[in-house]
C-alpha cells in the first residue's frame, strides 16, 4: 500500500471570504466541522477551532497546531490530506476532503442487526490497518481509533480522521534477522521495588475535562461523538432509536483504552492493535467487550476480563483474541507491526496492492447520503454566512444552535 502514497500536495493559504458554509458536518470537542463550498463549487470538510472559546482550557490550540502539522505530512489513500489552512486572532481552521458517506458508527446503525458481515469487515479493517500501517511507518502513534473516526469518502473508501491525538514515538527497530544470542538475564523479582517507570509521566497528559457547559457535541448523525483523550466528559450517544451510551474518559473512548493505558505504563504503536480488536469487535457483536456500568467497572474489564465470543470461534475471532491480548509485547502486531496483523488466516486472499482498486466497496455514498440528517443544515438564504457570524450567534442563542436568520457581516 506504501507503493501508493506519495508527497503530500501542498495545501494552500484558504480566503475566507471566497468560501460559504454550507452545514455543520460534526462537532467535537476540539472544533466543529462544516461543509463548505469555495467560489469553483467545489465541497470541502473545513475544522475550525474558535482559539477564544471556552473550550481553550482544552488546549484546544495546541492540539490543532498538531493536527494541522500531522495531516500537512500525510499522503495515502486511506488518510485525509490537508487541502488548506486559515487562521485569524480568533479562529484556526483547515480543510480537508469531504467524506460524504458519515462514518462507521452511523453506518453500523443503519444495518439491521447493527453489526457487519465477516466480508464487510475485512474490507474496512484492510483499509484502516493500511492506514495506521502508514502513521506507524512515519513514527505516528494515532491513539483515537474509534469508528467515529472512521469516515466514508464518496468512493466508499474509509479515511481515518481526528489527529490531535495522535503522538510522534520513536520508530521501532526492525527486529534483526540475525539475533546475536547473550546469555539470559533473570527477570526482575517482582518483590524488589522497581524504578518508576519513565512512561508513566503520559499519564500526566490524561487529565479528564468537563466542560462546564454541557456543550453541543452532536455530529451530523444526530449521535453524540465520543470526546477523545483529556477532554471527555459527554457520553457518546447512539442513534436516538437507542437509549444506549458510551462513556469516555482521559484516553480516548473508555471502551477502547488499552490495559496499559489504563496501568499507566506508557504506551507503543501497540494501543492501536489493541483498539483495533476493540473496534473489529464492536463490528461483529454490536457492542465493545469491556464495558462496565461505569468507569471503574470498565477499567477492571479492560484489565482482568477475557473478551467474550458468542457461537462459533472462526479465523475472525481468533484475530479479535489475538489483537486484544492484555499484555501488550504478546499482542499481535507488537513486534512487526502490521504486516504481523496482514498474514492472519482472516485476511487469507487480501490483495494489499490492489485495495484502493476495488471499485465497489460495501458502501457507497449516493449523492448527499446522511447530509440530510445534519444536525445544522444552512438554508439556501444562509448559504454564505461567514464563520465569524456562526459563532457569534452560537454564543448568543439561548438554544446553543445556530439561528437561522442571523444577519450576515463581511469577515
Ligand atoms: N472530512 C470530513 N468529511 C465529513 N465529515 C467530517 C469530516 N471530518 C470530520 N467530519 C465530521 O465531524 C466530526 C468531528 O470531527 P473531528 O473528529 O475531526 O473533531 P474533533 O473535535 O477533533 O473530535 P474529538 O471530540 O474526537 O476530538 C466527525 O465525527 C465527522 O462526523
Amino acid at each position: 500500500m506504501d507503493s501508493a502514497t506519495t508527497a503530500p500536495p501542498p495545501s494552500q493559504e484558504l480566503d475566507l471570504d471566497n468560501l460559504k458554509l454550507l452545514k455543520v458536518l460534526g462537532k467535537g470537542a476540539m472544533g466543529t466541522v462544516f461543509l463548505v463550498q469555495d467560489t469553483t463549487n467545489t465541497p470541502f470538510a473545513l475544522k475550525v477551532v474558535d482559539k477564544t472559546c471556552v473550550h481553550a482550557k482544552l488546549d484546544a490550540e495546541r492540539r490543532a497546531r498538531w493536527e494541522i502539522q500531522v495531516l500537512s505530512t500525510l499522503s495515502h489513500p486511506f488518510l485525509p490530506s490537508l487541502m488548506g489552512t486559515l487562521e485569524s486572532p480568533q479562529f484556526l481552521a483547515w480543510a480537508l476532503p469531504y467524506c460524504p458517506g458519515g462514518d462507521l458508527n452511523f453506518l453500523r446503525y443503519r444495518q439491521t442487526d447493527r453489526s457487519f458481515s465477516p466480508a464487510v469487515i475485512r474490507f474496512y479493517v484492510a483499509e484502516i490497518l493500511c492506514a495506521l500501517d502508514h502513521l506507524h511507518s512515519m513514527g505516528i502513534a494515532y491513539r483515537d481509533l474509534k469508528p467515529e473516526n472512521v469516515l466514508v469518502q464518496n468512493t466508499g473508501h474509509v479515511t481515518l480522521t481526528d489527529f490531535d491525538l495522535s503522538r510522534k514515538l520513536n520508530p521501532k527497530p526492525k527486529p534483526n534477522p540475525n539475533p546475536v544470542i547473550v546469555p539470559s538475564i533473570p527477570l526482575p523479582n517482582s518483590n524488589v521495588p522497581q524504578p518508576r517507570r519513565k512512561h508513566r509521566r503520559n499519564l500526566s497528559r490524561w487529565i479528564s475535562f468537563f466542560p462546564p457547559d454541557g456543550t453541543n457535541n452532536n455530529n451530523k448523525n444526530g449521535l453524540k461523538k465520543a470526546k477523545s483523550a483529556q477532554v471527555s466528559p459527554v457520553s457518546r450517544r447512539k442513534p436516538s432509536f437507542s437509549s444506549g451510551e458510551r462513556s469516555n474518559s482521559f484516553v480516548g473512548t473508555e471502551e477502547y483504552v488499552s490495559p496499559e493505558v489504563v496501568r499507566g505504563d506508557g504506551h507503543e504503536f501497540a494501543v492501536d492493535w489493541w483498539a483495533l480488536g476493540i473496534l473489529i469487535y464492536e463490528m461483529l457483536y454490536g457492542k465493545t467487550p469491556f464495558k462496565g456500568r461505569n468507569r471503574k467497572e470498565t477499567f477492571r474489564n479492560v484489565i482482568m476480563k477475557p473478551p467474550e465470543f458468542v457461537g462459533k470461534r472462526t479465523a475472525l475471532t481468533n484475530l479479535i483474541e489475538r489483537l486484544l491480548e492484555k499484555d501488550p509485547t504478546k499482542r499481535l502486531g507488537y513486534t512487526r507491526g502490521a504486516a504481523e496483523i496482514k498474514e492472519h488466516e482472516f485476511f487469507r486472499g487480501v490483495q494489499w496492492e490492489l485495495l484502493t482498486e476495488v471499485v465497489r466497496p460495501p458502501f457507497i455514498p449516493s449523492g448527499d447520503d446522511g447530509a440530510g440528517e445534519m444536525t445544522e443544515r444552512f438554508s439556501d438564504r444562509n448559504c454564505g454566512v461567514n464563520i465569524r457570524d456562526y459563532f457569534q450567534n452560537l454564543k448568543s442563542s439561548p438554544s446553543g444552535r445556530f439561528e437561522k436568520n442571523v444577519s450576515l457581516r463581511e469577515f
